[in-house]
């Protein structure tokens, strides 16, 4: 498979280059150059496949070229060591747990499958790599774990001070080794931004062997398509059409949604959810996009002015804005709005949702009203909602359950290094 700059079609890597590379050189994203459609008989079926077994089919459609078949099976059973279960939580809806991982977000699905793919083509070159990452939160710890103590490879996570809850800012600054923490005094957008132009600094690439861990790099995207198939497979048998709420930030999982719906898979509709950070779903009703500075709402992993993979979407649908509108429709959330959901879905059923799931929730709910349609809506969970103590057990009143592997967390010591956002000062910390 080779791909192609969103910029400039006729720029094009191999996939060792664009996972590599991450961006291309007219800084535009990698697209698959054609979309493989999976065969009949894989979706007649799917029900009696494991989740890694769906993956391995899905992977080996788009990265068969590159890969024989084992090495896939083999990167995707070192990857998924844990489940996607759909949970049903009144008749029609259901939730797509995504939070089973090391660091109990969806991003482990995408940074594991990552790692193990770059760990695969390093064995083969032994380039040294240093890996960048900003993150409005989840994204730095699942990279952080996916790459801890990986030979070869460092991790610079950039991340906006006082943005992150507290769990999920000890995920970022406590593993130490090979992972760094760079706390940055700004939003999200702005770490976002600095690792882009670390991308476009030629002083930069031509000293290291730059990467990104962000959805930005094809291979963090490509896995999040699996645990659409995956969803799917679990709610088959009830024969109605489907239909996926997206709690949406960065855009990463719902392009991968799409990328598995032009794949084949039979989805009816997607609902972009968002928070107040409502770009997608103002350009889906005005057909006018306009990124805006970052607006603070609890629901902080989705507090992204910039989506990275707006150009990603339209791509998938050809940049026609009426074919993106007939198959997603989006809506945003205040936070007054998703703490009420919190609570009915916590009386009502005793499930405990994150508030980014809540969002997902809401945007079904909406869609669901709006439309008038018979479906099985299936929203995504994607983060524990352990990881958001504070604010869930107030929103709650009630105490919740916290795994294990969150808990010990807590008592460890954060290590930071402070910056601004000022790229010669990133720089100069890149440079040593
Ligand atoms: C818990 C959670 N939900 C939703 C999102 C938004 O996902 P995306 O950026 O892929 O739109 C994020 C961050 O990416 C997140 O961490
Ligand atoms: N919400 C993300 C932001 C980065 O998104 P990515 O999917 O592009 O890596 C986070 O939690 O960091």
């Amino acid at each position: 498979m080779l791909f192609y700059s969103t910029r400039t079609s006729s720029l094009k890597a191999n996939l060792e280059e664009a996972v590599f590379r991450s961006l291309p050189s007219d800084n535009g994203l990698y697209m698959p150059e054609f979309i493989p459609t999976l065969p009949q008989e894989f979706l007649e079926t799917i029900e009696n496949r494991t989740f890694n077994e769906i993956a391995t089919e899905v992977a080996f459609a788009l990265l068969g070229d590159d890969i024989p078949r084992l090495d896939l099976e083999n990167i995707v059973s070192g990857a998924f060591t844990f489940e996607a279960p759909v949970a049903q939580i009144t008749p029609d809806n259901f939730v797509l747990e995504l939070f089973h991982g090391p660091s109990m977000a969806f991003k482990d699905f995408g940074a594991r499958f990552m790692a193990a793919l770059m760990s695969y083509f390093l064995t083969r070159s032994n380039k040294e790599l240093k890996i960048l990452v900003a993150t409005s939160g989840d994204t730095g710890g699942a990279v952080a774990q996916g790459f801890y103590k990986v030979p070869g490879i460092s991790v610079t996570i950039l991340y906006p001070s006082g943005k992150v809850s507290e769990i999920q800012e000890k995920q970022l600054t406590t593993l130490g080794h090979n992972i760094t923490a760079l706390e940055v005094a700004g939003s999200f957008d702005d770490c976002q931004w600095l690792v882009k132009e670390a991308f476009l600094d030629s002083e930069l690439t031509e000293r290291f062997n730059l990467a990104s861990a962000n959805s930005i790099n094809i291979a963090r995207l490509i896995p999040q398509s699996f645990y659409y198939f995956a969803a799917y497979a679990q709610v088959k048998k009830m024969g109605k059409p489907v239909v996926f709420s997206v709690p949406s930030g960065n855009f990463g999982n719902l392009s991968a949604g799409i990328l598995a719906y032009k794949m084949g898979l039979p989805v009816h509709h997607f609902i972009a959810s968002t928070n107040a950070n409502n770009v997608v779903p103002r350009y889906l009703t005005s057909n006018s996009y306009t990124p805006l500075p970052s607006i603070e709402t609890i629901s902080n992993a989705m507090d992204v002015g910039n989506p990275s993979n707006f150009v990603r979407l339209t791509k998938l649908f050809d940049e026609d804005w009426e074919k993106i509108r007939e198959k997603v429709s989006g809506y945003y959330f205040t936070d007054d709005e998703t703490q009420e959901s919190m609570r009915q879905i916590f009386s009502e059923t005793n499930y405990v949702m994150c508030p980014h799931t809540a969002v997902a929730y809401n945007g079904l709910q909406k869609y669901r009203k709006d439309s008038g349609e018979d479906f099985i809506g299936i929203f995504l969970a994607t983060a524990h909602p352990a990881k958001f103590l504070d604010l869930v057990e107030k929103t709650l009143d009630s105490s919740i359950y916290i795994p294990e592997r969150l808990e010990n967390l807590l008592s460890l010591e954060k290590i930071s290094i402070p910056i601004n956002v000022d790229f010669d000062a990133f720089k100069a910390y890149l440079l040593g």
